[in-house]
């Protein structure tokens, strides 16, 4: 089976490189396209054997499975371009939330499913959110599946959850690492513990919670249970961040909904230009 690959940007690349790291998909049956074709030529550094494509045509053309790794504003345009040559037994994987998959239906023949990947499937781990579209059938299903377990905790979730667990799964990495930060931050002024020490500690202890949750049994309830003991000092920290954090992370899915909602009309609107124009 070849994969296209159109839009060779910072998820783009993570893909391409984690599914040729996990030997799911060989080098030489990729061809890649981006808008500016000397991205694309650096992940072909990086992945010797793939195959940089002249334009998005060539990829859709080419490819079994075209996966379409552009933002919400840059769809229509590429729909416009490859939906003349989309086949009916073509897969065609959309990674962008706020690109719904009735409209990818409308607009193209192949069999559509919107999956949300994760910056974590760089280091083969992290949930992917598998959402198949009404073209899928059981088998193909399957295969999407089998396809995302090689580099990724596959989960199926419902298209109206996109936003919230994009936002855990997708977004989470980049959230975490600026609470972590953050704390670094103020362990340094607040403490004067030198930056290097403080931010090591940290990564240290990040990446021991981790295989803690993975591979020792913990959940995060446990976990607190087990370090907070009875009158100590982590129960009185704990107090702090349930009133500090319980209205931040509120306002967060707020913000990051409204900021969905914004994308979601403007990429409607764009498809209902496309439409009058034809
Ligand atoms: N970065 C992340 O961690 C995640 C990103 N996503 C989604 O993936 C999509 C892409 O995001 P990123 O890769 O982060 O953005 P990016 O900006 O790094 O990459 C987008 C790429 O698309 C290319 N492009 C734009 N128009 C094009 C066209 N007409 N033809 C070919 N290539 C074109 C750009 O040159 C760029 O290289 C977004 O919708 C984002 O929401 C989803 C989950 C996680
Ligand atoms: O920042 C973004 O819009 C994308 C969506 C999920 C992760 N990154």
């Amino acid at each position: 089976m070849k994969f296209g690959f159109i839009g060779t940007g910072s998820m783009g690349s993570n893909l391409v490189q984690a599914f040729v790291q996990s030997y799911a998909m060989q080098p030489d049956h990729i061809i890649v396209s981006n808008r500016t074709r000397d991205k694309a030529e650096r992940l072909a550094l990086d992945c010797p054997g793939i195959h940089v494509a002249d334009h998005n045509l060539e990829t859709a053309r080419k490819a079994d499975c075209i996966f379409l790794c552009v933002k919400p504003g840059d769809f229509r345009h590429v729909l416009d371009e490859i939906q003349d040559v989309v086949r009916p037994d073509q897969y065609v994987i959309s990674i962008t939330s706020p690109v719904m998959i009735r409209d990818l239906e409308e607009h193209l023949e192949g069999k559509i499913a919107k999956v949300i990947p994760s910056i974590c499937h760089a280091a083969l781990s992290g949930n992917s959110l598998l959402i198949p579209g009404t073209r899928f059938s059981d088998e193909d299903t399957q295969w999407l599946y089998q396809l995302f377990s090689c580099i990724s905790e596959p989960l199926y979730i419902d298209e109206a959850h996109t936003r919230a667990a994009s936002d855990l799964a997708s977004c989470g990495p980049a959230f975490l690492a600026n609470i972590l930060e953050q704390w670094t931050r103020a362990a340094v002024k607040v403490t004067g513990l030198p930056e290097e020490t403080a931010v090591s500690l940290v990564e240290q202890m990040v990446i021991g919670t981790g295989k803690l949750l993975s591979e020792n049994g913990f959940t995060l309830q446990s976990l607190q249970d087990r370090v907070a003991v009875p009158g100590g000092i982590t129960r009185e920290g704990l107090h702090l961040l349930n009133d500090a954090f319980t209205p931040c992370f509120t306002r967060l899915f707020q913000l990051t909904h409204m900021k969905f909602s914004e994308d979601l009309h403007k990429v409607q609107q764009s498809f209902q230009r496309a439409e009058k124009k034809l």
